[in-house]
């Protein structure tokens, strides 16, 4: 099946990267990436590149080389829909937040959506692709709406999860460590389905890289990649409470545990707690799923991930109240670092959005300081949360534009993201300019302990 026009539904953090590294490497084929939310395109259109709606390293040039060539950014979902050979679904899958597994299961109301939209519009057979994380079975509920809703035209679908962290979105995309591809793998129509996207893949990536396998092992190996990769993170943050107890150094543990072959040394970071869009979404969702086959053993193995990453965003908020005499009540805090990790302007789920919180309970005044993130982005994630009036949270938060400005005549700094400019700063100046004793505490293991205390720091950090 020759392949000639795409369309992906969904312009976010997946759908606009993805879609940008196709039209790159496949200059042949006519991409079009279209959303319902009409700022955001406006944004992917923006005649100025660097205006694109998500902070990705290397992005900006994508676009720029393939946009208006075979890449197009619209609110017109009809009509790509109408002209597309394949069709990627790449929507929002986030926690039910109502009903029946509310705070667990995952909402698919955005991809039932589509699916009733794509069976509506379409006039000729089309390959439908799950780029969104979903439960394992979607697929079926799919075909089901797709099928009995449509025109009569046949569908095949794809599960191609996809697997790019955020900030190394480009460089993943370029060189993944695999693609995945499920599909029917039983019927020549389903064969042929998964040859058309594995062509468009091997135009970049070398065929040993790009995986088959039938579409449920497709849909639950996201999941479980997922549970895999923030289970080590909560893995590492457990020993990181009990090295603090110990006098062992959580750094020279992982290093000693990651060079077991057996192990490897990648994600073995302890940290204030993971942050994403996906981690505890995907772990709750996936948690969800075992209990309703009633794996209540499976249930609980893969919450407990969730229970020590609340508990270790916890543990340092509460440390920094505790060291500052039992209270920041009207107490300066800056917190240096807004987005859930360094090189992205995405804030879901980040650990400051919880450590603010806990501390605006303890009545602190809070200053922010992120280099991408906005500050009604800020302003946004904590009104989400509900636990304080929109009145207060600007009356006591503040998101200033540098470092300097957030911690100076700061009581305490509280570093929650890993920027490099962090690493970079004039911590003397910083010092200097902070109400004494000056507190740091470090929820990267970013900056070096002897430095900071030689300074005049009193120095705190994770799992040290
Ligand atoms: N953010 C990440 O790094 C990764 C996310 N994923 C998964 O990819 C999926 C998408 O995630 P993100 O891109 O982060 O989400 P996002 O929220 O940034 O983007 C989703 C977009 O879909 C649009 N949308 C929703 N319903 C629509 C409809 N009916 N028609 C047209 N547009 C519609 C929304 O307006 C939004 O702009 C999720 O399932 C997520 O779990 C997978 C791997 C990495
Ligand atoms: O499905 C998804 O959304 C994606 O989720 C993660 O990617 P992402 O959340 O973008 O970023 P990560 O690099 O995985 O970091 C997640 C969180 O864990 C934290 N982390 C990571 C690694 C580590 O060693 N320690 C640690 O605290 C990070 O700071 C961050 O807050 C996965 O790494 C991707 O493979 C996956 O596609």
């Amino acid at each position: 099946m020759k392949i000639k026009n795409i369309c992906c539904i969904g312009a976010g953090y997946v759908g606009g990267p993805t879609m940008a590294v196709i039209a790159q490497k496949c200059p042949n084929l006519d991409v079009t990436v279209v959303d319902i939310n009409e700022k955001r395109i406006a944004a992917w259109n923006d005649p100025d590149v660097e205006n694109i709606p998500i902070y990705e390293p290397g992005l900006s040039e994508i676009v720029k080389e393939a946009r208006g060539r075979n890449l197009f950014f619209s609110t017109d979902v009809d009509t790509a829909i109408d002209k597309a050979d394949m069709i990627f679904i790449s929507v929002n899958t986030p926690t039910k937040t109502y009903g029946i597994g509310k705070g667990m299961a995952a909402d698919l109301k955005w991809i039932e959506l589509c699916a009733r939209q794509i069976a509506e519009v379409a006039k000729n057979d089309k390959i439908i692709v799950e780029k969104s994380t979903l439960p394992v079975r979607t697929a079926a509920a799919l075909k089901d709406i797709l099928d009995n809703t449509g025109n009569g035209v046949k569908f095949q679908i794809l599960s191609n999860p996809e697997f790019l962290a955020e900030g190394t979105a480009v460089e993943d995309l370029e060189k993944p460590d695999r693609v995945l591809i499920g599909g029917d793998i039983d019927t020549p129509e389903g064969k042929e389905a998964m040859e058309a996207l594995v062509s468009i893949y091997a135009s970049w990536v070398p065929k040993e890289n790009i995986l088959t396998t039938n579409v449920w092992s497709s849909e639950l190996s996201k999941l479980t990649a997922n549970a895999f990769l923030a289970q080590r993170v909560s893995s590492i943050n457990a020993m990181s409470e009990l090295c603090e107890k110990t006098g062992a150094d959580v750094n020279e543990v992982a290093k000693a545990v990651g060079m077991d072959s057996r192990v490897g040394p990648k994600f073995l970071k302890a940290s204030v707690g993971f942050g994403g869009s996906c981690f505890q979404k995907d772990i709750l969702n996936l948690v969800y799923i075992a209990k309703t086959f009633g794996l209540n053993e499976v249930a609980d193995y893969w919450e407990q991930v969730i229970i020590m990453n609340d508990h270790q965003k916890r543990r340092f908020a509460a440390n920094i109240v505790k060291t500052l005499y039992n209270t920041v009540s009207g107490k300066k805090i800056a917190i240096l670092g807004w987005a859930f990790k360094k090189d992205t302007n995405d804030t879901r789920e980040s650990a400051a959005i919880y450590v603010t919180d806990y501390l605006l309970n303890e009545q602190a005044e809070i200053l922010v300081y992120d280099p991408k993130v906005k500050p009604e982005q800020v302003y946004a994630d904590l009104e989400y949360l509900c636990t304080h009036s929109n009145e207060e949270i600007r009356e006591r938060v503040k998101v200033v534009t540098s470092a300097e400005e957030a911690c100076k005549d700061a009581h305490a700094i509280a570093v929650l993201t890993e920027w490099d400019e962090f690493k970079e700063l004039d911590w003397k100046e910083v010092y200097e300019n902070m109400l004494k004793p000056a507190f740091l505490f470090d929820g990267r293991r970013l900056l070096n302990r002897k430095v900071m205390e030689n300074i005049g720091f009193e120095f705190y950090t994770i799992g040290n």
